[in-house]
């Protein structure tokens, strides 16, 4: 469905002082390749400024890479725009595609004209999605009254109606309680296995990643640092497993051989670990009486920002499939 290869953009911007001005050469995206098949979602991921929007924009045709070659759907974004544009969909969670002061379904019917959609296609569309995302309560309602859940809820329709075969989703549950944000991961899941639509997935909130997305890229300085399974990455570059023991009084001595201590507070200590928990926890109740022990994992959160502060993977792709 998306085929990227070696893409590059720079962007040269201009500042100094008025007088002398400075040409100051920037490579949003470096030599960037990757697929992604018919159907798959996909997380793009990144700190701020890592280059995501830039491939996106190019990967809808808003911009043209200095070089190196892509295809969506077998087209070129920016040579076909006008029939590229038709076969996608986007939702933006910082800012909404519906008409500000319309009623959704007016928002909704004008997309109709605008994508030049049969109205019964248009109509069995609607009536899928207004079951799916519960839009009946707010069809009538204009843009600007409508809660933020309320608000992402009517994009994804109006994303969706015209039957794209690929959805770019950027930041979709930002700003969302939990039930919200589960309302709209379970939707897209749904769309994505029962219509066969491709998703790019550019979010900072893992949890949309981790419903959805068996596959991650990521990138950083404009280049592409890994392109494997979340749980992969978790997996090689995830820190160590956590072991909480509660003493059934302060050990005199909290230090037990063959682990690293991280912490210890009155009867509790925390120790670092790898691999299996029983051997650690043998040592640990070896080493004086125990109350409770808990084993926490890491969390991907904090795998994910190592690797964007540490560089972890800085230089060399890594995949993971
Ligand atoms: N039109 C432009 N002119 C000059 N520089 C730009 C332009 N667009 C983006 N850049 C620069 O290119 C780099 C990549 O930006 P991009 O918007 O692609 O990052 P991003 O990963 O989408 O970040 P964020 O998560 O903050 O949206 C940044 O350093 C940005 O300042």
């Amino acid at each position: 469905m998306i085929h990227v290869e070696h893409l590059h953009k720079t962007f040269t911007s201009r500042g100094g002082p008025l007088l002398r001005p400075v040409r100051r050469v920037h490579e949003a995206v470096r030599d960037i390749s990757f697929q992604v098949a018919p159907g798959e979602i996909v997380g793009y991921l990144g700190p701020n400024g890592a280059g995501k929007s830039t491939t996106v924009k190019i990967l809808t045709g808003l911009l043209v890479p200095d070089r190196g070659e892509v295809r969506v759907g077998g087209l070129v974004p920016w040579q076909a725009r006008r029939q590229h544009v038709a076969r996608l969909g986007a939702v933006f969670g910082q800012r909404t595609t519906l008409w500000w002061d319309l009623p959704v379904r007016d928002s909704l019917e004008l997309l109709r004209h605008v994508y030049r959609v049969p109205a019964a296609r248009w109509q069995a569309n609607l009536h899928t999605f207004t079951e799916l995302l519960d839009l009946g309560p707010f069809l009538h309602t204009p843009a600007r009254a409508l809660s933020l859940g309320q608000r992402m809820r009517a994009d994804l329709a109006a994303a969706l109606l015209h039957d794209p075969d690929l959805l770019f989703l950027d930041e979709p549950t930002v700003g969302l309680d939990v039930v919200a944000k589960e309302r709209i991961r379970d939707f897209v899941a749904q769309v994505s296995r029962e219509r066969g639509v491709t998703v790019l997935l550019t979010t900072h909130d893992l949890g949309d990643v981790e419903r959805l997305a068996g596959r991650v890229l990521i990138i950083d300085h404009g280049q592409l640092l890994y392109d494997g399974a979340l749980g992969q990455l978790q997996a090689r570059y995830g820190s160590a497993r956590e072991l909480q023991v509660d003493f059934e009084a302060a050990p005199a001595d909290p230090q037990v051989p063959g682990l690293t201590l991280l912490g210890h507070e009155g009867p509790r200590a925390r120790y670092a670990f790898t691999g299996p928990a029983a051997g650690p926890i043998a040592r640990v109740t070896a080493h004086a009486p125990v109350r409770d022990l808990t084993v926490k994992e890491p969390d991907i959160e904090a795998t994910i920002r190592r690797i964007y502060e540490g560089g972890l993977l800085r230089g060399a792709l890594h995949s993971g499939a």
